[in-house]
């Protein structure tokens, strides 16, 4: 495919997705109908439609509309190119702008965004704008900045069967180019290769898992030491109990209120060379129990635009009954002198500070022994991890 029918295919692609169709299955079902397009041309399609959706409404700014056609407008004036070089009916390319796409186009890209809301310029809802102020300070303009950008590829080198320089090599034999990351001795970010990580043999021997840096770093900041018994009570995929597994020996339990998403745990266990029980009722007491609970994701949203977009006030305050609803039933599983260990991937103090401060409010009877926040601007996602005692 040429660069101009990629950038065709990815507005119509867009206009279906905005139309309500998540972006996986319209990228997924396109792909199966047209069995012509190779690899590199599903990446770059791809890649253009989550740019467009990472950048939904700065690029419909530019590009005079939220429609596919305005959103991939308005994704080449934020390259600096003239979309008419693009736009031009020939080669499969996009058909040439009407009269009324170019006078809406702006004219001086770069004006328009500073003179636009700083909600449109950065490219969050406005109801969510106050929230973000409230949670990041002066930090919120950079933070929104970053997470209109692609996410890196980061992989967490598992210490039960090698360290991080034997398995950059491993990688690397593989021609995967790796650099280790700051924030956690586990990280390494992929520079080149990357598509090549999930096929490799250092990934199908348990060498390395993929999983976001700050991820990794708050199994690093929980309290383990050696023969912990511990519950990953949110468990989903359970990067986290491997997380914490590949670190000590203990004994590791994981549930989830959704069995399902358990379901590649055993597998990824086995790879990574650990034991892990899977149980739908967990019976206490546990040393640590890891409440890596539901929320808006939004620490993660370069990685899922499409979470920014669908969230709501009202999504927002059932996620919070959810959490304090999870602390309230974790606790109660967590042994003399144990941990209670709170975790999201969101940027808004609502689910973080709040709801612990929340959950202390109905049961005075814990502390906080640990707290911290990591934002994307340490390179990872956003996270908060505040680790819980009883007092007394
Ligand atoms: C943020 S995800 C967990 C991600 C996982 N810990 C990881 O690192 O890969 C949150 C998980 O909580 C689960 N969940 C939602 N409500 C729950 C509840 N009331 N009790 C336990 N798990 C719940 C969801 O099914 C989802 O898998």
């Amino acid at each position: 495919m040429t660069p101009e029918a990629r950038i065709a295919t990815a507005a119509d692609l867009l206009d279906v997705i905005l139309a309500g169709d998540p972006a996986e299955r319209a990228l997924t079902d396109w792909a199966r109908r047209n069995r012509y397009a190779g690899s590199r041309d599903r990446a770059a399609i791809r890649d253009h439609v989550y740019d467009a959706l990472r950048c939904r409404r700065s690029f419909a700014l530019l590009g005079g509309g939220e429609t596919g056609r305005g959103l991939m407008l308005g994704y080449l004036l934020s390259e600096g190119r003239d979309p008419r070089d693009v736009f031009t009916g020939q080669g499969y390319g996009p058909a040439p702008l009407t009269g009324a796409e170019a006078a809406a186009l702006a004219e001086t890209p770069a004006e328009a965004l500073r003179a636009a809301p700083r909600p449109v310029a950065c490219d969050m809802p406005d109801w969510l704008w106050p929230q973000l102020e409230t949670s990041l300070g002066d930090r919120t303009e950079t933070i929104a900045a970053i997470l209109r950008r692609r996410a890196p590829v980061f992989l967490r080198v598992n210490l039960r069967k090698t360290d991080r320089a034997a398995a950059r090599a491993a990688l690397a034999a593989e021609e995967i180019v790796t650099r280790p990351h700051a924030l956690a001795e586990t990280a390494l970010e992929v520079t080149d290769g990357a598509r090549r990580v999930a096929m490799s043999r250092a990934y199908d021997e348990g060498l390395v898992e993929l999983q976001d840096a700050a991820s990794q770093a708050v199994a690093a900041a929980l309290p383990l030491r050696e023969g912990l018994s511990v519950l990953d009570y949110c468990a989903g995929g359970g990067g986290k109990t491997l997380a914490i597994a590949g670190r000590i020996d203990g004994t590791f339990t994981a549930h989830d209120a959704d069995a399902g998403r358990m379901a590649d745990l055993p597998e990824r266990a086995r790879r990574a060379g650990i034991a892990v029980t899977l149980t739908d009722r967990p019976r206490g007491p546990f040393d640590l129990v890891l409440c890596d609970v539901p929320c808006s994701g939004s620490g993660a949203w370069r990685r899922s635009p499409s979470g920014k977009w669908a969230l709501s006030q009202e999504t927002l305050d059932r996620l919070n009954a959810t959490q304090l609803d999870i602390l309230k039933r974790a606790a109660g599983l967590v042994a003399p002198g144990g941990t209670l260990a709170y975790v999201t991937c969101s940027l808004l103090r609502a689910e973080n500070q709040e709801r612990v401060a929340a959950f202390r409010a109905t049961d005075p009877g814990w502390r906080i022994a640990a707290e911290r926040q990591f934002l994307p601007d340490e390179g990872g996602d956003g996270f908060y991890l505040a680790c819980l005692s009883r007092t007394g």
